[in-house]
């Protein structure tokens, strides 16, 4: 069983580009990790999510426990049988699921207590009970039990919220056990101010994890404002472990977050829009719902791999996105995922040649000239 590593390759200003190795196979940084929340990134088969280039996906403590239960998911084989997908899995620990989707929560220091959105069973997560499920469904990377505040909140609860995190930080690290070539992740909390992200990442290094998270961002804070965040954070974690920004977000903000050295972030975005019509590319975004896409011949993007692009016209895809059709789910959730590997691997390629900064500049110039 070989363990879990990262190994950087190469730096350019902040960011950075590097390879985490594990028993499931490596995961080429700067990632973007698709979302798959019910065992299934939504409209897509594994084998076209890996095709799209991803090397790793994530799952999710809240609804796999509720449905179809770890316990089912673990008798069956773990996650990756199950769900037929045999490279990395990272799943989250489910308490920024419960804040923002059950039902009736009652939070205290031992955990959350809560009702399934599904059926309004009782349910209760400890940093224990998430560390348990995480294992039994055999996830590879294993997040902290954490609390991520919401918006607005004072400096006082955001305080007080961050060292409870860092109290159950302590509690999961201690649940996790022994798992070689599996990893714990940290998630730093601390929200906009300077001074609780330092005293978080201090308590987070005292404790030891094999990667260390950026949360309690992408809660509302606004672009500029997170930028601020990371202007700062990432530099406090340890710069020889993995740093995963999570929830995030629009390509502008994932370019933006890896030049602020920020190695992993995932995010609904890509699989979510696709299905609602909205389709990134380098120019921009294009609504396929639109009428002008009706009668035209062209491919989405020329320059894209996609199956969406390759074999069909705006015209097509516009016509199945009209019409409901379940292929429409199936090519724009396709494309959007290929961006956004696309996106990765360009500046993958762009920092191990110096020259992210023109690729920032690209990137943006591309966008401004609109004409998609
Ligand atoms: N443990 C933990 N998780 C966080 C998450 C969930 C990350 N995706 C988990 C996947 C696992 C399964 C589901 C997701 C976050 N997501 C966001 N923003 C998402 C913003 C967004 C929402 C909807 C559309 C686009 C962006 N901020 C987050 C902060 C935290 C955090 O502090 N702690
Ligand atoms: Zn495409």
């Amino acid at each position: 069983m070989s363990k879990f590593s990262f190994e950087l390759a190469a730096t350019d200003g902040k960011a950075r580009t590097g390879l985490i190795s594990t028993p499931r196979g490596d995961i080429r940084t700067p990632a973007f990790m698709p979302v798959g929340t019910a065992a299934t990134v939504k409209a897509m088969l594994p084998e076209s999510v890996a095709a799209t280039g991803a090397d790793i996906l994530l799952g999710n403590t809240y609804h796999l426990m509720l449905r179809p239960t770890a316990e089912r998911i673990d008798r069956l084989g773990g996650l990756h049988k199950f769900m037929n997908w045999q490279k990395p899995i990272l799943t989250d620990s489910g308490g920024f699921q419960v804040m923002s989707l059950a039902g009736l929560r009652k939070m205290s220091e031992e955990g959350v207590k809560f009702s399934s959105h599904i059926d309004g069973s009782k349910h209760m997560l400890t940093p224990e009970r998430s560390m348990e499920i995480q294992k039994l469904l055999g996830s590879d990377i294993v997040m902290c039990f954490d609390e991520c505040p919401a918006l607005p909140a004072s400096e006082e609860e955001v305080a007080a919220s961050m060292r409870m995190s860092m109290r159950w930080a302590q509690r999961s690290r201690d649940a996790f056990g022994d798992r070689p070539g599996h990893a714990l992740f940290g998630i730093q909390q601390g929200g906009v101010t300077q001074e609780l992200r330092a005293e978080s990442a201090e308590k987070l290094r005292e404790i030891g994890f094999e990667g260390y998270a950026v949360g309690g961002l992408a809660v509302g804070e606004g672009q500029e404002a997170m930028f601020g965040v990371l202007d700062y954070a990432p530099d406090m974690l340890p710069e020889d472990k993995p740093r995963y920004l999570m929830g995030v977000g629009k390509p502008d903000d994932i370019v933006g977050a890896v030049a602020r050295g920020i190695d992993m972030m995932d995010c609904v975005l890509p699989s979510r829009s696709g299905r609602t019509g909205q389709l990134f590319t380098r120019k921009g975004v294009v609504n396929i719902k639109n009428a002008r896409h009706a009668d035209d011949p062209r491919p989405l993007d020329e320059a894209c791999s996609c199956p969406a692009c390759r074999n069909y016209s705006r015209a097509y895809l516009h016509h199945v996105f009209r019409a409901q059709e379940m292929i429409s789910g199936m090519l724009l959730t396709w494309h959007n995922l290929q961006y956004y590997q696309d996106l990765m691997q360009g500046m993958r390629d762009a920092i191990a040649a110096g020259t992210f900064a023109e690729f920032q500049k690209t990137f943006h110039e591309e966008r401004a000239n609109g004409d998609i």
